[in-house]
């Protein structure tokens, strides 16, 4: 999906209604119902005993009414304060309008005012500025900020976390979301500068912009959302049958790393490839008796299950030796798909004459592999971005750069950031499972592996995103049946 500017926002939103293609208060409305659906959807997730109280915050500009619409969706459904900033003559024409349709349940305060207000809640609605800020906070919305961070609150920002200007700088305070609902297109604020830190977990929400003019908006970069991903997804044929859907075999593990084959195979297998292969060396069995297991393998490479397989992940728990080396160099040499992880990345530098492949090749690196890498390649950059967009135009392979926002690059260079996740995925074997998840999406013949890359890292980033527990206790172990919720939110029906 194409990140624009909040500038280019605006001007969509002024073509779109002065051109009667939609009024502005129906874009108003539709802005504020869909928030509240996942506003809904949001508190549906949290653990009972976790009370829903909701205190919707109010500024004076169209984001204020986006909050005056989610009070009356959602009015009926929970316990809702509404307070906002300022006296209802002072608001926006749409604010205004929207405010009136529920002035009854909503007190006109001085933001001073609403300091002792936030802690009558549990769940903070940030409506207070959007797309319209247009300089730092100071004074009583910086104070107003500041609380409601110190408050630990779970905050849901309309748009924007308050106080984020448009270029991601945060001068002085701005709002730390749980969940940002971004409405129209995603807004570059939300990857420059300060901006990851504060939107929390992304939701873009289409209100219905004319096609043409997102097509003419100019863009700022590519994110990949969940409506990216109901798009990606493969579909099945009734008669697919398991080499249809793809085989994939994971070389991993080592008498040491012995966790690490089964959580690479446990995620691909539920990740739609018809066949998992694990060629391990370790002592443990993956949890789906479905994966065939080949422990202490012959000589993999002149195995039909090598043959057969699309793709072949390579990496997670492998130990450096002179056999690994050798496979890693026949496998560059193969013309399968390949996914390269963990240490197996180290091997790419004493192969490099042998790039670029012919055949697709992702590497999935966290900054410290990728430094090393790049070190080993010769290619020096201060800047991680760019080290990783010179490796994947220089090798012509995809780069997965993990992080807090993950990025994709393919091998021209264009990268496109993950808009899931969460910290809960900072946790060993986490990697792991997303190499599996990409190694089984890439199983299947003609189809566009950048896309599915993408695709592999959303749903990866939204098993966390879907975990209801307490995210510091999140366990790896978990992936298989997250992996499955996400695949089933993403597609009802297959
Ligand atoms: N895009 C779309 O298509 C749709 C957009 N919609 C929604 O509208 C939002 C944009 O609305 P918007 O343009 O009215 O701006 P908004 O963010 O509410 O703030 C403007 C107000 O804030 C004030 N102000 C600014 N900075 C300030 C500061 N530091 N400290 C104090 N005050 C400050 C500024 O005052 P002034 O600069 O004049 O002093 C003005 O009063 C957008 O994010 C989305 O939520 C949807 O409803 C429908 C479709
Ligand atoms: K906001």
């Amino acid at each position: 999906m194409k990140i624009i500017s909040s500038e280019t926002m605006r001007d969509l939103d002024a073509r779109t209604i002065a051109n009667k293609r939609v009024a502005s208060l129906e874009l108003m409305e539709r802005a504020g119902k869909q928030c509240s659906e996942q506003i809904e959807l949001f508190c549906s997730q949290l653990a009972p005993h976790h009370k829903k109280r909701l205190i919707i915050l109010c500024g004076p500009g169209n984001n204020g009414g986006d909050g005056f619409v989610i009070a009356r969706y959602l009015t009926s459904k929970f316990e809702v304060k509404t307070y906002c900033t300022h006296k209802q003559d002072k608001l926006s024409p749409d604010a205004k309008t929207n405010s009136s349709k529920v002035s009854e349940l909503c007190e006109f305060e001085a933001s001073s005012q609403l300091l002792n207000k936030i802690t009558e809640g549990d769940i903070i609605i940030d409506c207070l500025f959007g797309t319209g800020l247009n300089r730092a906070l100071t004074g009583e919305y910086e104070t107003l900020v500041n609380s409601i961070n110190a408050s630990q609150l779970p905050v849901i920002s309309v748009d924007s976390p308050s106080g984020l200007l448009s270029d991601g700088q945060v001068p002085s305070a701005a709002i730390k979301a749980t969940i940002t609902l971004s409405i129209g297109l995603p807004k570059t604020s939300y990857f420059q500068n300060d901006g990851p830190a504060h939107v929390g977990s992304l939701i873009n929400l289409d209100i219905g912009f004319s096609k043409d003019y997102i097509t003419q908006a100019p863009s700022e970069g590519q994110a990949f959302f969940a409506q990216d991903a109901k798009k990606t997804l493969q579909s099945f044929t009734y008669n697919s049958h398991k080499y249809t859907r793809g085989q994939c075999l994971i070389i991993a593990g080592s008498e040491l790393y012995n966790g690490a084959p089964i959580i690479a195979a446990d995620s691909a297998a539920v990740s739609g490839a018809g066949m998992v292969i694990l060629a391990h060396e370790s002592l443990r069995t993956p949890q789906n008796p479905g994966i065939i297991c080949l422990t202490k393998p012959p000589d993999i490479i002149k195995s039909h299950f090598f043959e057969k397989s699309q793709s072949v992940l390579i990496g997670p728990g492998i130990e450096i030796n002179d056999k690994n080396k050798k496979l890693f160099t026949h496998l560059i040499k193969s013309d399968k798909a390949l996914v390269i992880d963990a240490s197996a990345i180290d091997l790419i530098a004493d192969n490099k004459t042998l790039f670029p492949r012919n055949a697709p090749t992702i590497i999935t690196p966290h900054a410290g592999e990728l430094q090393r890498l790049a070190k080993g390649l010769n290619i020096n950059h201060s800047d991680l971005s760019k080290a990783a967009q010179h490796i994947a135009q220089n090798l012509s392979i995809q780069v997965l750069l993990k992080g807090p926002q993950s990025k994709i690059y393919n091998e021209q260079g264009a990268f496109s950031y993950n808009t899931s996740g969460n910290w809960a995925l900072s946790t060993a074997g986490s990697g792991d499972a997303l190499a599996g998840i990409i190694a089984s999406l890439w199983a299947k013949k003609d189809i566009n592996y950048y896309e599915q890359a993408q695709l592999g890292c959303f749903i990866h980033g939204k098993s966390v995103d879907f975990y209801t527990g307490a995210k510091r206790s999140f366990t790896v172990d978990l992936f298989p049946s997250l992996i499955s919720k996400v695949l089933h939110s993403l597609s009802p029906l297959a």
